[in-house]
């Protein structure tokens, strides 16, 4: 298929929702208001029975024998069950995420004109805006989106750092600096609890790519017609979700067919495993479907960090988790290939990781977009 230049993508007018919300219209515009199917469901139909695991990071990292033990046994069944866990005492420090949580708030508080200057322009990933819009008929989500690429540096597009806050830059590399040690921290223990070495994914992956993503949810009017995010499965290898008390409570993931909700711990960060995790375990360790909700009343804050292997780095499922018992579910593919599938498809629950399926009939179209998966800079 030939490339399609990002300036032929149609997106329409996209309304910012927190100048939707100022302007209190009487009815939801009809780009936000989801098919019947698609709604969120009243708060006491939604799974009650259970939530997410939790992981005390402490035991992993001074824990006793015993204590290391049972905690990568938890850490398993987390994975393995639920594709998301809230991991506690994770040594990333608290001032560190108040200030994150404070510096994203300000900046969301700004006047539009101000924020318009960093731009996410149709069909790229950065910047100030919505993501994931491809078509003026595609359902909207009631969400204000702030992106960046972080790391390696070339993903980068300096221009849309913004300068104000005035601290905004300098906070952002303090806190993704404490979260990619996290994140190579999990994936170590992650790799024991597969019964494989530490640093199986630290040299398969080679510089990992990070990015962050800031997602303000205005209250809404009419939080049972729209969704604060669309179902997705996340396209990294793991991703931390700060959710800070206070706020609703908005995150769901799917399981066993049901919406659970992710009740906020303090301090505690939610981590979930992506895509990249599901295909190199050959789907032992699942990237779960989840999506965000508004609330009536509150608005809500959450701040994403995602981490992926280098784009040049190919991967498949890891031999020592494929026998007859367990065939190959997924092919071998560039990284930077199913990159630029994710962020040129709009998100479409676990639709997405087709690409990656040995026998998906979809599995190897070629992106419509020519540009790279971080955006065009110039
Ligand atoms: C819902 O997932 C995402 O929004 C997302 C986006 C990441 C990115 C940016 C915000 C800017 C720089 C490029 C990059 C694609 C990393 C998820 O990140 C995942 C998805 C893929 C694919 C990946 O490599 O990381
Ligand atoms: O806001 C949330 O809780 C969900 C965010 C999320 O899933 C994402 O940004 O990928
Ligand atoms: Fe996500």
């Amino acid at each position: 298929m030939a490339p399609v230049p990002i300036s032929l993508i149609k997106v329409g007018h996209i309304d910012d929702v927190q100048e939707l919300r100022k302007a209190k219209p009487t009815t939801i515009p009809e780009r936000f208001v989801r098919d019947r199917t698609e709604r969120p469901v009243p708060a006491t139909t939604l799974s009650q029975s259970s939530s997410i695991p939790i992981i005390d990071f402490s035991k992993l990292i001074k824990g006793n024998k015993e204590e290391f033990h049972n905690e990568i046994l938890q850490l398993a069944a987390a994975c393995e069950e639920w594709g998301f866990f809230q991991v506690i005492n994770h040594g990333v420090d608290l001032n560190l995420l108040e200030s994150i949580d404070k510096t994203a708030m300000e900046f969301f508080m700004l006047p539009l004109e101000e924020k318009q200057k960093y731009p996410m322009a149709p069909g790229t990933i950065q910047g100030y805006g919505q993501a994931f819009v491809f078509s003026e008929d595609q359902k909207l989500d009631w969400c204000n989106m702030f992106a960046l690429g972080i790391e390696p540096q070339y993903i980068r597009n300096p221009k849309l750092w913004p300068k104000r806050p005035a601290n905004f830059s300098e906070t952002v590399e303090l806190y993704s600096k404490e979260a990619r040690k996290l994140c190579q921290n999990l994936l170590k223990y992650i790799a024991i609890s597969l019964g494989l070495k530490g640093d199986v994914f630290e040299k398969l992956f080679g510089v990992a790519v990070q990015a962050i993503r800031m997602n303000y949810y205005p209250p809404c009017s009419r939080p049972d017609l729209v969704l604060g995010l669309s179902p997705h499965s996340d396209g990294s290898a793991l991703t931390v979700l700060q959710q800070r008390k206070g706020y609703s409570v908005g995150l769901q993931i799917l399981k066993d067919e049901k919406w659970v909700p992710v009740q906020p711990i303090p301090d505690a960060l939610v981590i979930n495993i992506g895509d990249s995790i599901e295909v190199l375990t050959n789907g032992k360790y699942k990237s779960v479907e989840h999506r965000a909700v508004t609330h009536k009343e509150k608005d809500r804050l959450s701040i994403v960090t995602f981490y992926a292997p280098s784009y040049d780095v190919e991967i498949g499922p890891m031999q020592e988790l494929v026998d007859e018992n367990n065939p190959c579910k997924y092919r071998r593919y560039n990284h930077g290939e199913y990159s630029k599938h994710y962020v040129t498809n709009k998100l479409q629950g676990k639709r997405t990781l087709d690409f990656a399926k040995t026998q998906a009939s979809n599995s190897n179209k070629e992106s419509p977009l020519s540009t790279p998966p971080w955006g065009n800079h110039n």
